[in-house]
């Protein structure tokens, strides 16, 4: 049986993460090892030539599942039919930038595209932000899109939910396979709340078998929240591969759905769950069935947990309240 491609638009398509990302879509890794894809890649005028040269590679790759690549500066011809769209591209914050210059900046990127899915995507669009700032750049593009089901809006936050799960099996030794349940609640940045309470290590509550908080606020919880600025650090720029990873994982689990027993952290629309006020695009506990997340409901929050929480949908709260007051939402 032959199976109609998917379309998957990537914006910033010639950037770093752009470059990591689409070899592994072309070759399988964000729908699966029998779904061919068609790739849109979007960038600005001048980065044109960029994703031509990015996509003679993929040609070059001879990539059985990739049916074609179209190029384009115009967001209604990327995401024309499209069914996944990675909005990577984004505004990066330059000297001198004040954080409002830089959500305005973002809301001249994702206001557009928002739109643009709004009016030529395909009914079954699933939306992954992953430009910075995520959250709320997905806030934008979410509150332009009226006809699209808000929940197909979402944030990466799978990357510190990645990291996280790194700097448990090295603290413990386990093998990552061997841990589940972990969580991350808030925004993706340095206010983010990387939750073992929950969290298991080869079946047994990861808290409990570490048994030192102190640990875990002043080693684990900066490691992870500050592991983009270490990489930026070290790398002299930020992460690239590890994001494009994170991206394909965030995706796969979204359409393939999470293992019996497990779940991942998704930045998505709230419900109000968890005390966080609907409509803010946070990241929480998720498990993922035929193409839908529900977020894991029933967790205790306990007194380490509520005020880290509470802090990073705080400042949630505050770039919302910044985009509605440029008139971005
Ligand atoms: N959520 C997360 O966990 C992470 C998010 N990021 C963010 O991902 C974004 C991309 O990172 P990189 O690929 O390293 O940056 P990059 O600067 O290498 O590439 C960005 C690309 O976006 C393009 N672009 C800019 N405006 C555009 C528009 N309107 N339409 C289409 N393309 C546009 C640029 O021309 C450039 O090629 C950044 O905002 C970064 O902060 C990075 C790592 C992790
Ligand atoms: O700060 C950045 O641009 C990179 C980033 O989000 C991360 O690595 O988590």
């Amino acid at each position: 049986m032959t199976r109609t491609p998917v379309n998957v638009t990537v914006t910033g398509a010639a950037g770093q993460i752009g470059y990591a990302l689409l070899c592994r879509i072309a070759s399988g890794h964000l729908l699966g090892p029998d779904v061919p894809v068609k790739l849109r890649l979007l960038e600005i005028t001048p980065a044109l030539g960029a994703a031509q040269g990015t996509a003679m590679e993929l040609d070059d790759c001879a990539f059985p599942l990739l049916r074609g690549i179209d190029i384009t500066d115009d967001p209604n011809v990327a995401f024309d039919g499209a069914n996944v769209a990675l909005l990577v591209g984004a505004r990066p914050r330059t000297k001198g930038m004040e954080r409002g210059d830089l959500l305005e900046a973002n809301g001249g990127i994702f206001k557009p595209q928002g739109r643009a899915i709004n009016d030529h995507a395909a009914d079954d669009i699933k939306v992954l932000v992953v430009g910075n700032p995520a959250n709320t750049n997905a806030l934008i593009a979410q509150a332009a899109a009226p006809d699209v089901p808000a929940e197909r809006f979402t944030a990466m936050t799978r990357l510190d939910h990645n990291r996280a799960i790194s700097q448990l099996a090295a603290k413990t030794g386990a093998a990552v396979s061997d841990i589940k349940r972990l969580t991350i609640w808030g925004n993706h940045s340095a206010t983010q709340y990387p939750d073992i309470f929950h969290a298991e290590i080869a079946g047994k509550n990861a808290a409990e078998l570490i048994g030192d908080e102190a640990w875990l606020a002043d080693a684990f919880i900066p490691t992870v929240a500050k592991r983009g600025a270490a990489i930026i650090e070290a790398r002299g720029a930020s992460s690239a591969a590890s994001a494009a990873n994170a991206a394909i994982d965030h995706v796969h689990t979204w359409v393939n759905g999470t293992a019996d027993g497990d779940w991942t952290s998704m930045g998505i629309p709230s419900d109000g769950s968890y005390g966080v006020p609907e409509g803010l695009i946070s990241s929480f506990p998720v498990t993922t069935k035929d193409g839908a997340y529900e977020i894991v409901q029933g967790l205790d929050i306990n007194e380490f947990s509520r005020p880290r929480i509470d802090a990073s949908v705080q400042e949630l709260a505050e770039e919302r309240d910044a985009v509605r007051a440029l008139g971005l939402i």
